[in-house]
């Protein structure tokens, strides 16, 4: 019997972008962050995304030791891969971003290729809205946000990381960014098989529309055939429907209240795992398989 097609789920547990106000089921302290990574690897997910958040008003924090609670109890309790955040939030600076994964040396981290306007809900429907205005309340105060990633940006913490065997999520957010990752292979900065994460419906980047989708997979089949691994993010309301093309499109997916807040219209999720199980079994219905941690390791060709 052929072996099924083997699927990386991974999971962005919490993020920087949304604010506790949102949700309840939000992560915040080390303790839940590590115990809702967990949980998603044992119904899954082979990675999990990390960002850490101030216990006290769940803010954002890029500090290395604000990291180490939860990295520790990951490491002790699961073999998942870990993936630790470079974007931070778009408040901070390169160098604040990129020191956490400098600090622990990680299997993988994210890295952003390129600059862009930073929104939330490009379609505001009926359940966002208000989310959108306490976002912006609790969290900007201004619709103004730049994330910052110029080419000196990418190439610094490719080259402070890479040292380290650090290897890259690379986070796209629209087909220049593609480019972008194409600038930097042909540099020789950056080596195959390249983890190209595909960013939808994220205001500011491509929509979700699987137009968009087929756009993005055409254009990275054409600019690295076969040295890449693609897997898609959709953001909020997106986020299964992408998976679901993704997986039957030969990808693999990323799920996580990082990236969407629901289970459902108008039903917020309550963890993690939940997405999680939620992704495996499109996967499963579609005749495939969820890679293992040491599965996607190989796929992904990391330094274990
Ligand atoms: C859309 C996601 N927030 C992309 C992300 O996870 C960025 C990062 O952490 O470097
Ligand atoms: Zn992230």
């Amino acid at each position: 019997m052929a072996s099924k097609r083997k699927v990386i789920i991974t999971c962005a547990v919490t993020g920087a972008i949304h604010t506790p106000s949102m949700s309840e089921h939000l992560p915040v302290t080390a303790q839940q962050i590590a115990q809702s990574a967990i949980e998603a690897a044992e119904a899954g997910a082979a990675v999990v995304h990390l960002h850490a958040r101030d216990p006290e008003d769940g803010r954002p924090d890029q500090s290395p030791e604000a990291f180490t609670p939860f990295l520790q109890v990951i490491k002790q309790r699961s073999d998942a891969v870990v993936n630790i955040t470079t974007g931070g939030a778009p408040t901070m600076s390169i160098h604040d971003r990129v020191r956490p994964a400098a600090t622990w040396k990680p299997e993988l981290a994210s890295l952003n290729m390129g600059s862009m306007n930073f929104g939330l809900f490009p379609m505001l429907t009926r359940y966002d809205a208000q989310l959108k205005h306490q976002w912006e309340r609790d969290y900007l105060g201004n619709k103004g946000i730049l994330f910052r990633n110029t080419f000196e940006d990418i190439e610094h913490i490719l080259t402070t990381l890479t040292e380290h065997g650090t290897r890259f999520e690379f986070e796209c957010y629209d087909t220049a960014h593609l480019y972008n990752l194409k600038h930097f292979h042909d540099a020789g900065l950056v080596k195959g098989p390249l983890f190209i994460q595909t960013v939808f419906g994220l205001m500011g980047g491509i929509g979700a529309h699987y137009d968009d989708v087929m756009h993005m997979k055409r254009t990275a089949d054409r600019l690295f055939g076969e040295n890449y691994r693609w897997s898609v993010l959709g953001a909020g309301k997106n986020q299964l429907p992408i998976a679901a093309i993704s997986a039957a499109l030969g990808g693999h997916v990323r799920v996580g209240l990082e990236d969407s807040l629901w289970a459902g219209p108008g039903e917020l999720a309550e963890t993690n795992a939940q997405q999680v199980v939620a992704a495996r079994q499109i996967i499963e219905g579609l005749g495939l398989e969820v890679a293992r941690p040491d599965e996607a390791r190989e796929l992904l060709a990391l330094k274990g």
